[in-house]
C-alpha cells in the first residue's frame, strides 16, 4: 500500500537562516539527525576551522585563491562574503540530488538564500530562525565559546542588519526554547514535503486510484 512517503518525490532546498549565533547550526544538527531522507550541503569557506570543526563535513575550508578558483570555473551554485570570509555553496551534488528525491538543508546567509531563490525559486524553502531578544543571542554566542570579543563583537554589530531580512523568507520561527523551535522547523519541512507539485509520483498513482 502506498502513502505519501513512498510516492516519487522531487527533492526540495531546505535554508536555514538567521543572525549569527540564533540557533540555526544546532537546529540543523538535529534535523539532520532525527529526519530521514535530508542530508547537508557542506558549505566552502575561506574561514579557519572553528575547534572541533571537521574539514569536508563541517565547511570544506580552502584558501582565497582556491575559492576565486572555483567562482570562475562556475563550482557554486552561490556565493557571499560574510564577516570578511567568502563562502559558498558546491553545485554539484545538489543539482543530481534533488532529482533523486533527495532534501538538502543549507545553513547560509540571506544574500545566499536570495541567490537560490532567484535561480532555483520552485525547488526552495526559505526559513528564517530569530532569537528571543538581543540579550540572549549576544549571551548565545559567549557561552558558545568559539569566537574572539573581537569576532563576537562584529557579529553582534551585523545582527540588526541580518535581522532585517526577515522578510525575504517564507517561515520564520523564534528560536526560544530549542526543543519546541525544532519541533516548528520539521512540521514545515513534513509539510513542504508533500507540495503537489514536488509529488512527482501523484499522476500514476492517481491514476490507478481511478482505475
Ligand atoms: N534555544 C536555545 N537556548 C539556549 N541556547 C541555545 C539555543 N539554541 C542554540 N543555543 C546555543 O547557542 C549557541 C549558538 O548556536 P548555533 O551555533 O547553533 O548558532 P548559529 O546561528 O548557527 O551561529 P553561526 O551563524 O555563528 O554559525 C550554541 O552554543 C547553542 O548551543
Ligand atoms: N551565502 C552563504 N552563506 C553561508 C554559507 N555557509 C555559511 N554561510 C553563512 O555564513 C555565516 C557565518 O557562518 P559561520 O559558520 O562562520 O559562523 C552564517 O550566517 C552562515 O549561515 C554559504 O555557502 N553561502
Amino acid at each position: 500500500m502506498a502513502d505519501s512517503s513512498n510516492l516519487a518525490r522531487r527533492g526540495l532546498m531546505f535554508i536555514l537562516s538567521s543572525p549569527s549565533g540564533a540557533g540555526k547550526t544546532t537546529i540543523a544538527r538535529k534535523l539532520l539527525a532525527e529526519v530521514d531522507g535530508i542530508g547537508m550541503s557542506v558549505s566552502v569557506t575561506t574561514r579557519a576551522p572553528r575547534p572541533g570543526e571537521v574539514d569536508g563535513k563541517d565547511y570544506v575550508f580552502v584558501d582565497q585563491p582556491t575559492f576565486d578558483r572555483m567562482v570562475e570555473d562556475g563550482e557554486f551554485l552561490e556565493w557571499a562574503v560574510v564577516f570578511g570570509n567568502s563562502y559558498g555553496t558546491p553545485k554539484a551534488e545538489v543539482k543530481q540530488g534533488l532529482k533523486d528525491g533527495q532534501d538538502f538543508l543549507f545553513d547560509i546567509d540571506w544574500q545566499g538564500t536570495q541567490q537560490l531563490y532567484q535561480r532555483m525559486e520552485v525547488d526552495v524553502v526559505r526559513v528564517f530562525i530569530l532569537p528571543p531578544s538581543i540579550g540572549a543571542l549576544e549571551s548565545r554566542l559567549r557561552s558558545r565559546g568559539t569566537d574572539s570579543e573581537d569576532v563576537i563583537q562584529g557579529r553582534m554589530d551585523r545582527a540588526r542588519a541580518e535581522i532585517s531580512h526577515w522578510d525575504g523568507y517564507d517561515y520564520v520561527v523564534v528560536n526560544d526554547d530549542i526543543d519546541r523551535c525544532f519541533e516548528q522547523v520539521h512540521h514545515v519541512l513534513q509539510a513542504e514535503r508533500l507540495r503537489r507539485a514536488r509529488q512527482t509520483g501523484l499522476v500514476d498513482f492517481t491514476r490507478k486510484l481511478m482505475g
